[in-house]
């Protein structure tokens, strides 16, 4: 197995949360991770291991509000008193940190890790950060023997599916949290393929008649907000699921209403509910065809009562079920 492209620039830090006893009947999240290192292993289910995307110079870019590269640690800190009822083990790798004008290194060595990650058999997930944590996450994922493939087999059919209120494919001149699904789409084609791209729970009112242009133009296929009722959510999906090997998937926090989710740059006036998007993190865990998954766009600045950052965990505990 593959190990040696995985790097992190800040090592993970202790996890906290409520101790009510030692043993498997009183475990929570924080006293089953374990900090990753080459040789974590799990023997039956493939093991998890996160990795935190410290960045928020995406969303400066787009001129939205700065503060997700303290996502991270807020996403774990809400984990960490979790109950634990997976049956696979989780690691912790620590942080990949972008300051300033990195932003496109920063993504490149998530990507990296992320690559090397899989190859060893994990299922990866990338806490963000701002939405430019999905084109770190695309490259980690584009990037690994599944997707790539190898002399011994040929590369999988990716799709990506997105619960979010945008489509994030803005044409600018540098990266942000607005670009990186056209920044795929772009890069699959300089590989000969087409960008296999869904999105649920799109606000018609938060996207221009160009951005629906783009994506009309790149097949993507979507779901309105309006129009994501939970019947009408699954069939979406599972109609995206069977087309495809393995799934990358990607939660903006965004999608939820602004009530569930108000820690983040573009709270939103509508909202798909969070049952809606729990059943889909439910359907996604059931496939069985779940590469990598991510969450992106909390910021703990504007959150209440840690709100967010709460039902940032939740999915993230559930699609780990
Ligand atoms: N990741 C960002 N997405 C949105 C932000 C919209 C807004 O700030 O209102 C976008 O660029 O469309
Ligand atoms: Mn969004
Ligand atoms: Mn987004």
């Amino acid at each position: 197995m593959e190990t040696s492209a995985f790097s992190a620039d800040v090592r993970p830090a202790p996890w906290t949360g409520r101790f009510d006893g030692d043993g498997d009947a009183h475990r929570r999240w924080w006293q089953a991770i374990a900090p990753h290192t080459p040789a974590s292993a799990d023997g039956a289910t493939r093991p998890a291991v996160v990795v935190g995307f410290c960045s928020d110079e995406g969303v400066r870019r787009n001129k939205g509000r700065t503060g997700a590269a303290a996502a991270p640690a807020a996403i774990r800190a809400a984990l960490g008193p979790l109950a634990y009822h997976l049956d696979r083990s989780v690691f912790d790798a620590g942080d990949v940190v972008v300051d300033g004008g990195s932003l496109e290194a920063g993504q490149e060595r998530a990507g990296r890790a992320v690559s090397g990650l899989l190859d060893a058999g994990n299922l990866t997930v990338l806490l963000g950060g701002g939405h430019e944590t999905a084109f770190a996450s695309y490259l980690g994922v584009a990037g690994s023997a599944a997707v790539r493939g190898s002399e011994a087999a040929p590369g999988k059919r990716l799709g990506v599916l997105n619960l979010d209120a945008h489509f994030d494919l803005r044409d600018e001149p540098v990266p942000s949290s607005g670009t990186p699904f056209l920044q795929m789409a772009r890069a699959e084609a300089a590989a000969g393929r087409g960008l296999n791209y869904a999105v649920v729970g799109i606000s018609e009112p938060n996207n221009t008649r160009t951005l629906f242009d783009t994506a009309d133009r790149l097949g993507v296929k979507y779901l309105l907000d309006e129009d994501c009722s939970a019947g009408a959510v699954e069939e979406f999906v599972a109609g995206f699921l069977a087309d495809i090997d393995v799934l990358y998937l990607t939660i903006d926090l965004d999608v939820l209403p602004a009530s569930v989710a108000p820690g983040v740059s573009a709270p939103a006036a509508y909202g798909v509910p969070l049952p809606v998007i729990s059943a889909v993190c439910r359907q996604v865990a059931a496939s069985g065809k779940l590469l990598h998954l991510d969450v992106a766009e909390l910021n703990p600045d504007f959150d209440i009562d840690s709100r967010t950052a709460k039902v940032a965990a939740r999915l993230v505990n559930t699609l780990l079920a």
